[in-house]
C-alpha cells in the first residue's frame, strides 16, 4: 500500500515523500545533505544566523526548564496503534473555526522572520499556502499583515493580537487584519509583562536592528514598540468581541479553571501553550497541560497546543490527548533560516507527510480518529 496519495492539497513545495528535497543541499550545517528532519533544519539555522539572532529564536525564559519541559513532554509519551481497521489512506486535512488546513498542525505566531530571512513573513506565508495550512501572523511581525496577504494570494492567514493600553491603537490594528482578510484574532493572554530571556541579554539583543521594525505597529505617526499590558482582563475580551466579528482565539491557557470564563466569553478556540518556554519559566509543558484544559472544554470549542512539537508523531500524541490542531513556532523558523521560502514549506511538508504515515500506522482514517486510549506514559 501507499501513504503518500491520500490527501489532495495546495501547491507543490513538497513531494509528499519525507525523501530530502535536493534543492535544499548544502543548507545543513551536517555537510552536503539536505536536512532531513526538523532537528536537521535546526541545526542548517543555526550554522547560518548571527548567533544573537538564533538565541533570540531559541531561548526561553530563566533556566529554560520549561523549554525543554516541552520537548521532553512528547518523549514520555508513546502512541499505542490499533490494527486491521482498514482505515485506507488517511486523510489528515482539518477545518478550523471555518478554515480549511491541509493537516492539524498551524504556523504558530512568532516575530521577526526577517531575521531569518529578507522575505521575512512573505517567504512564510507563500509556505503556508504552498502546504495548504494556516498561518498565524504575529503582531510583531516585520511585514505589515497587508503586504504578508498580498505576497501570498489564497493564503489562510489569523492574525495574533497583543492588546495595547491604547485600545483606539489596538482597535486600528485588529481593522487591518480584518481588511487584509483575517479569519480569526489570536489574542495572546500569557504575556501580561514580557518574559526575560537571558540568552538575549547576553547578546545586548535588546531591539530589531536598523532597518526592521514591526510592521503592524505603525500607525501614521511611525512605529511603536509592542507593549505588554498588565492590565488584561477578561474585560477586554468582552471588548474585542464588541469590537469585531472574527472569532476569537485566546492563547496561553494553561490552567483549567481559565476554560469556563472563556467560554462564556464567546472565545472561539484556546490554545494550550506556554509562549515556547519564554515567558514564566518552570510553568508545566504544554502537553502537560493539555488534557486537564481540553476536558475543561468539553469539545464545546476547538482546542490547539503548541510547544515543543517537532515530528508527526508528536502531533498525534497532541491529538490523541484531546487537541484538535497543534501549531509550530521555531521549526518554520528553522526552515526559513536555512532555505527561506523553500525552507520553511519544506519543513511544514516534512510534517504533514509524518503526520499522514503516523496516521496509518496508527490505523486512523483522519486526525479525528485518535483518542486517549491510543496513548499511554511510557514507564520510565
Ligand atoms: C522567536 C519567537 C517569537 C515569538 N513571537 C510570538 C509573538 O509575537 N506572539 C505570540 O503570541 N507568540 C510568540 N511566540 C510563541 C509562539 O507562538 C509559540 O507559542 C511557541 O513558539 C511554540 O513553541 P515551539 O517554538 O516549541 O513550537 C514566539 C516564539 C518564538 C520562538
Ligand atoms: C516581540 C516579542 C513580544 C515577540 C514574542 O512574543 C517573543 O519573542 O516571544
Amino acid at each position: 500500500m501507499t501513504t503518500g496519495t491520500g490527501t489532495a492539497r495546495a501547491g507543490g513545495a513538497g513531494t509528499g515523500t519525507a525523501g530530502p528535497d535536493a534543492s535544499l543541499a548544502g543548507t545543513s550545517g551536517a555537510g552536503a545533505q539536505p536536512p532531513l528532519t526538523l532537528r536537521e533544519f535546526e541545526a542548517a539555522a543555526r550554522a547560518r544566523l548571527d548567533p544573537a539572532h538564533y538565541d533570540y529564536f531559541a531561548g526561553g525564559a530563566g533556566d529554560e526548564v520549561t523549554l525543554r519541559a516541552n520537548e521532553a513532554a512528547f518523549a514520555r509519551v508513546a502512541l499505542l496503534p490499533r490494527v486491521l481497521r482498514g482505515a485506507g489512506p488517511p486523510r489528515t486535512d482539518v477545518t478550523l473555526l471555518g478554515t480549511a488546513a491541509s493537516m492539524p498542525v498551524l504556523v504558530a505566531p512568532t516575530a521577526f522572520h526577517r531575521l531569518a530571512d529578507p522575505e521575512g513573513e512573505r517567504a512564510t506565508a507563500r509556505a503556508a499556502a504552498a502546504t495548504g495550512t494556516i498561518m498565524i501572523v504575529s503582531m510583531a511581525a516585520t511585514v505589515a499583515v497587508e503586504d504578508v496577504a498580498a505576497a501570498a494570494p489564497g493564503a489562510a492567514l489569523w492574525f495574533q493580537l497583543y492588546v495595547q493600553p491604547d485600545l483606539a491603537f489596538t482597535e486600528r490594528v485588529v481593522r487591518r487584519a480584518e481588511a487584509a482578510g483575517c479569519a480569526a484574532l489570536v489574542v495572546t493572554a500569557d504575556s501580561p509583562a514580557r518574559g526575560v530571556r537571558e540568552r538575549e541579554l547576553r547578546h545586548g539583543f535588546l531591539d530589531l536592528p536598523d532597518g526592521l521594525r514591526c510592521e503592524n505597529m505603525r500607525d501614521g505617526a511611525g512605529t511603536r514598540s509592542i507593549a505588554m499590558s498588565p492590565e488584561l482582563s477578561w474585560d477586554h475580551i468582552d471588548r474585542l468581541r464588541e469590537m469585531t466579528a472574527l472569532p476569537i482565539v485566546l492563547k496561553g491557557v494553561l490552567h483549567p479553571a481559565d476554560v469556563r470564563p472563556a467560554l462564556d466569553r464567546g472565545v472561539a478556540a484556546l490554545v494550550v501553550s506556554n509562549h515556547g518556554g519564554r515567558q514564566l519559566d518552570a510553568v508545566p509543558a504544554a502537553l502537560d497541560a493539555l488534557p486537564a484544559v481540553a476536558a475543561a472544554a468539553g469539545r464545546a470549542v476547538p482546542v490547539l497546543l503548541d510547544g515543543g512539537v517537532r515530528r508527526g508523531t508528536d502531533v498525534l500524541k497532541a491529538l490523541a490527548l484531546g487537541a484538535d490542531a497543534v501549531a509550530v513556532g521555531r521549526p518554520v523558523i528553522w526552515g526559513l533560516a536555512a532555505g527561506g521560502e523553500r525552507g520553511a514549506a519544506r519543513v511544514l511538508e516534512l510534517l504533514r507527510a509524518e503526520v499522514e504515515l503516523a496516521l496509518a500506522l496508527c490505523g486512523c482514517a483522519s486526525p479525528g480518529d485518535l483518542a486517549p486510549d491510543m496513548v499511554v506514559r511510557r514507564p520510565w
